[in-house]
């Protein structure tokens, strides 16, 4: 048994919480609004964001520094925007060295740096190589009621993967681990893109073919882009990359889906946010992945798309036509040179 702290009681701390109690730890889940933990501890509930009874051993903490005294692992699963500011009060208050693990899934637009990096820039005593990220197909509505599922850990630091698969398998919730957390971090965010758009191509009223060519000429895209920046091609085959993309456009618990489901039916974004009331990390990561992309001159037709329509104004209609009259081209061509360099590395 470990003592765990889980700061962020969105949908998918309060999901991963529930694994870690299933799993027989004493879990503290913190909050920053002291409403919702004594929703939690008075009534076992937290139903904003999750519609399932919790176990008892989940304690909710208003308090950061009492949320992670004597704790062995903290796992971080705020949204991307609220990285920094969290893992700076929490270097302020912790006074030992607990494995740090990170569940969030997205890229910070200004510095177009993954979300491990943020970490360790702002905690002291944590180098990049020591955290864990856990990334996979993986809705908190069904990790919630114990449905089967897959996820996948890595970190630089070996160990730290392996203890962090410890924590968190168990008959409904299977970890493997991986050495590429780069794959691992950038298949997480980048998939939530493509489901804006898988969304989007709904709304529109448009059907399963599009959306089949969206998640596989998106995937080419996300691997082209990930291995630019150092990950293995072969991670986007696995969890953290198709299992994940597939999962994410094709279901309406997705938060991704479901905004570009409403910008394809007419609303703006603003509303469609507002509307939401939870994280929809696709929208900043759409920004960060475009600068990116124009910056290293890859090439990524979906994302343009995508960000003329969240951030330009362009009629999601009109995107379609402009990526289905691109010039033409073979399938494979430019992926192929993409993976055919990182081999030869
Ligand atoms: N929901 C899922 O099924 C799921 C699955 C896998 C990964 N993720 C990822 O997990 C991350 C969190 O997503 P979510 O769905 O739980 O989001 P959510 O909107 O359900 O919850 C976010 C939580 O973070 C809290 N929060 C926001 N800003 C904060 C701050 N500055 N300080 C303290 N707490 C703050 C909010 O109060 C809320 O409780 C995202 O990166 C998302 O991509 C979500
Ligand atoms: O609800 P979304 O769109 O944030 O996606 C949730 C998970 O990342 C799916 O694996």
């Amino acid at each position: 048994m470990q003592k765990v702290a889980v700061l962020g009681a969105g949908s998918w701390g309060t999901a991963l919480s529930i694994v870690l109690a299933d799993n027989g730890h004493d879990v503290r889940l913190w909050t920053h609004r002291k409403q919702q933990a004594d929703e939690i501890n008075t009534t076992n509930t937290n139903k904003r964001y999750l519609q399932v009874n919790l176990p008892q051993q989940i304690q909710a903490y208003d308090d950061l520094e009492k949320a992670i005294d004597d704790v062995s692992a903290i796992v971080i699963v705020v949204p991307t925007k609220a990285i920094r500011e969290v893992c700076s009060e929490l270097n302020e208050k912790l006074r030992h060295q607990p494995t740090l693990i990170h569940a969030t899934k997205g890229i910070e637009p200004e510095s177009l740096k993954r979300v491990s990096q943020l970490i360790s820039e702002e905690m002291s005593t944590y180098n990049y190589e020591d955290i864990v990220v856990l990334s996979g197909p993986s809705h908190a509505e069904e990790v919630g009621k114990r449905l089967p599922t897959t996820v996948t850990v890595s970190s630089v630091n070996e160990q730290n993967a392996t203890f962090t698969q410890d924590l968190f398998i168990n008959e409904s919730f299977r970890v493997y681990t991986s050495t590429d957390m780069v794959g691992i971090e950038l298949g997480g965010a980048l998939k939530n893109i493509i489901a804006l758009g898988a969304g989007i191509s709904d709304g529109l009223g448009y059907g399963d073919n599009a959306k089949a060519a969206l998640i596989t000429r998106g995937l080419a895209e996300i691997t082209r882009l990930g291995v630019s920046l150092g990950a293995s091609p072969l991670t986007f085959l696995g969890l953290p990359g198709v299992g994940d993309l597939i999962v994410t456009c094709t279901s309406s618990h997705s938060r991704n889906w479901r905004a570009g489901n409403l910008l394809g039916k007419g609303h703006k974004l603003d509303d469609v946010l507002e509307q939401m009331g939870m994280a929809v990390e696709g929208v900043r990561t759409t920004k960060a992945a475009n600068q990116f992309a124009r910056e290293q001159q890859i090439e990524m037709p979906i994302t343009n798309g995508l960000h003329q329509v969240l951030f330009n104004d362009k009629k999601p209609r009109d995107v379609v036509d402009q990526l289905m009259n691109r010039s033409k081209r073979e399938e494979m061509d430019d992926l192929a040179a993409f993976i055919r360099t990182d081999f030869r590395d």
